[in-house]
């Protein structure tokens, strides 16, 4: 399986700390986009979830960081005197030194407190007030005690008010500007190149925004605006990397800023929010000069405008699996390594390895790839850990709870004299939680000590990884499939049996995105009519639908050219006069696509031909109008299901058998054409 012999993946090397080297099965992507953020072109990332395509960017930042010369800067904001909706933004290049000490740090704004305070207030008080005054006999004090309270509160809401509701105005007055209103603040320093990584949907985290002020924003009691200006991940990036993911999210409105600021390497920020008072702000345009990397799915694409699209010189697509080799396991198995080591999970067993390389080869549909969904991989890996401490959490404390017993009994019989209270001090100590060590160390408590749960001793084994792909815990619809299949299966009519019958044949299928099998009855009758059709009865899919009526078509003509080679026909048959309904039984959920073409075809053909159809086997491939059998997807999941079904024998398309790992228990017949699979299904004697 590997190169290398191990017990446990505790005996191999440590993963590099170099993120880079561990990003596997990229190897082309890596290159093409690392030479690109070299030279400082933009690149768009397209791939799957989970094949690595944030890893990839923050390795480039981490290369980054120790590749050429930087010259730090930071960038400072100033009252703008002449108009002060228009404060002044500067870049300064090297580091901050005392002479900028004049500058500040802008600070969150305090605001007055609001109405609900003061109810909160009030009613805070009035509860103190009673209880102190139930506890007061005296008269006088009682009366001291509401006169203090009375002019304190009654101060106190004034203050309140007037901030509240006289701020506003007052704000709006004349007013004398103190130093510390006109005080340069730091926005930003950058000390090192910078990597800043911002959704799309975010606005504000990407092109910045200033801050409302209540207070109506003017000094003395309102923020000044060039104390409310936050800085966007676009400014942040400047001279560095600029990351943004999920693009499908990105409004329209944000993407055209985005491409103002890739054209014009500076870009003013502005309140983004109408209704705040920092709406009417705006600073003058501040630099941006980066190298812009969006990632995204495939389809995404078209969410971006084409302008933009079009700044983007490298469009990179990550590969979603690779070709199961022994170069590509090891990376598989330095890839679990390294996630050992960055999640800090316990170790894991040889053959858990292994089954994880099996998983890889399952998700990605075939024998000779494993796929490069890693994430996935690394949640089931994540999971199997949990369970494996649980387990040795959960042992310990069973092993606990019996030590507990038999020395409670112990101590019970050996120590007569002792009083109770002091069996249940013993008892008491066997408790877990109890860690500091006893003083005078009895037999008793030596028997706790070994049953004090051991730490990090748990091992990630083939069990745990086999328990989570079996209960479908990483997949929703893996779990709706496993449900349906477990409360549904014994409803359904379907039995691997020696009777033929016409018209009936067993199909198969895959149940929602991440795929379980599950086979389908087909069935077949032809009722004499006016009215010649093909009548679809239970197929919901519009592809399914189409392939099933080519597939009657294609039957109606090799039954009437002959071309079977079946001598047997019905004596009535007249195709003109008669009305086909084939029926996909108890399928009640969504199956679409046209891998039951050839089964339907099979199932139309027994039923014009009468001939019975053997009922120990299932088939799956579609089916062309040259009678070819193409390949079909989840062929794998298709085989478990047969298999669960207990069917012996499985039909599927030539072209798909490279792709069957498991083979065990059921025999795979492959075939090209619909000729080669007559004398297998038919009951022709
Ligand atoms: N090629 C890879 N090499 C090593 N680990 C990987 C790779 N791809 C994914 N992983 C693992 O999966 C995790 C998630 O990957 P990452 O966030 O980079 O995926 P993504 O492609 O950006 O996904 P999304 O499109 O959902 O944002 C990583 O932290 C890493 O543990």
């Amino acid at each position: 399986m590997f190169s290398i012999k191990f017990n446990t993946t505790e005996d191999l090397p440590e993963p590099s700390p170099d993120l880079i080297t561990q990003v596997i099965g990229q190897d082309e992507a890596v290159k093409v986009v690392l030479s690109a953020v070299k030279n400082k072109r933009h690149a768009l990332l397209l791939g799957d979830p989970g094949v690595g395509k944030s890893m990839m960017v923050k390795a480039f930042g981490q290369l980054l960081e120790h590749s050429g010369e930087f010259r730090p800067y930071s960038i400072i904001a100033r009252p703008n005197m002449k108009n002060s909706e228009k404060p002044l933004v500067d870049m300064i290049e090297g580091h901050l030194i005392e002479e900028t000490s004049e500058i500040e740090r802008p600070k969150m704004m305090k605001q007055p407190p609001s109405i609900f305070t003061l109810l909160f207030g009030i009613i805070a008080s009035s509860l103190i007030l009673s209880y102190i005054l139930n506890n007061l006999s005296d008269p006088s004090s009682k009366f001291a005690v509401i006169a203090a309270i009375s002019v304190i509160g009654s101060l106190l809401v004034f203050l309140i008010l007037f901030l509240n509701i006289f701020g506003a105005t007052k704000a709006s007055m004349p007013n004398s500007i103190s130093p510390a209103d006109i005080k340069p603040v730091i926005l930003y320093e950058c000390k090192k190149r910078p990597l800043v990584r911002a959704s799309a949907y975010n606005t504000t985290k990407l092109l910045g925004d200033i801050k409302h002020c209540p207070l109506g924003g003017k000094p003395p009691i309102g923020t000044p605006p060039h104390k409310r200006v936050i800085l966007g991940a676009i400014h942040e990036a400047h001279k560095g990397i600029l990351y943004v993911d999920e693009i499908k999210t990105m409004p329209v409105d944000v993407q055209d800023y985005i491409l103002t600021a890739l054209q014009d390497k500076q870009l003013a920020v502005s309140g983004r929010n109408p209704n705040s008072s920092g709406a009417s702000v705006e600073t003058n345009p501040i630099p941006c000069d980066f190298t812009l990397i969006m990632s995204g799915n495939m389809d995404d694409v078209s969410n971006l405008r084409a302008p933009l699209l079009d700044r983007i010189d490298y469009k990179v697509v990550l590969r979603n699996k690779m070709e199961n080799n022994q170069e590509n396991r090891d990376k598989l198995l330095q890839f679990i390594v390294q996630e050992i080591k960055n999640n800090n999970l316990r170790p894991m067993t040889y053959d858990a390895c292994c089954e994880i390389v099996k998983l890889a080869q399952l998700l990605s549909g075939s024998k000779n790839k494993l796929t490069l969904r890693l994430r996935q991989v690394s949640n089931i890996i994540k999971m199997a850990n949990d369970i494996a401490v649980g387990k040795e959490l959960s042992e310990s404390i069973a092993e606990l709870s019996e030590q507990a017993v038999i020395i409670e009994t112990s101590v019970a019989q050996t120590t007569e004299k002792k009083s109770n209270k002091r069996i249940m001090n013993v008892v008491e100590k066997f408790k877990p939680s109890k860690k500091a060590e006893p003083k005078d160390e009895t037999h008793e408590m030596k028997v706790v000590k070994k049953a004090v749960p051991k730490k990090e001793t748990a091992i990630i084994e083939l069990k745990h990884i086999n328990e989570i792909i079996d209960s479908g815990i990483y997949s929703m619809s893996k779990q709706v499939g496993i449900d349906y299949l477990k409360n549904f299966k014994r409803y359904k009519n379907i039995v691997s049996n020696d009777v033929p019958k016409v018209g009936v044949i067993h199909g198969l299928a895959v149940l929602g995105s991440d795929g379980l099998g599950d086979v389908t009855k087909i069935i077949t009758k032809i009722v004499k009519s006016k009215n010649p059709r093909t009548n679809l009865l239970n197929i919901s899919g519009d592809l399914a639908k189409h392939s099933i009526t080519l597939a009657s078509a294609l039957s109606k003509k090799l039954v009437s050219d002959k071309t079977l080679n079946i001598t047997k026909t019905k004596e009535d048959l007249d195709l003109a006069e008669h009305e086909i309904y084939i029926q996909f039984s108890q399928s009640y959920s969504k199956i679409d696509g046209d891998s039951a073409t050839a089964a339907a075809c099979l199932s139309i053909i027994s039923s014009l031909l009468n001939i019975p159809l053997k009922q120990d086997f299932c088939i799956t491939g579609s089916l062309d109008l040259n009678g070819d059998i193409l390949a079909i997807g989840g062929v794998n999941e298709k085989i478990n299901a047969a298999k669960e079904y207990g069917f012996k024998r499985v039909i599927i398309p030539k072209s798909n058998l490279e792709d069957v790992i498991d083979t065990e228990s059921i025999r795979v017949i492959a075939v090209e054409k619909l000729e080669e699979i007559i004398p297998l299904v038919f009951e022709l004697n």
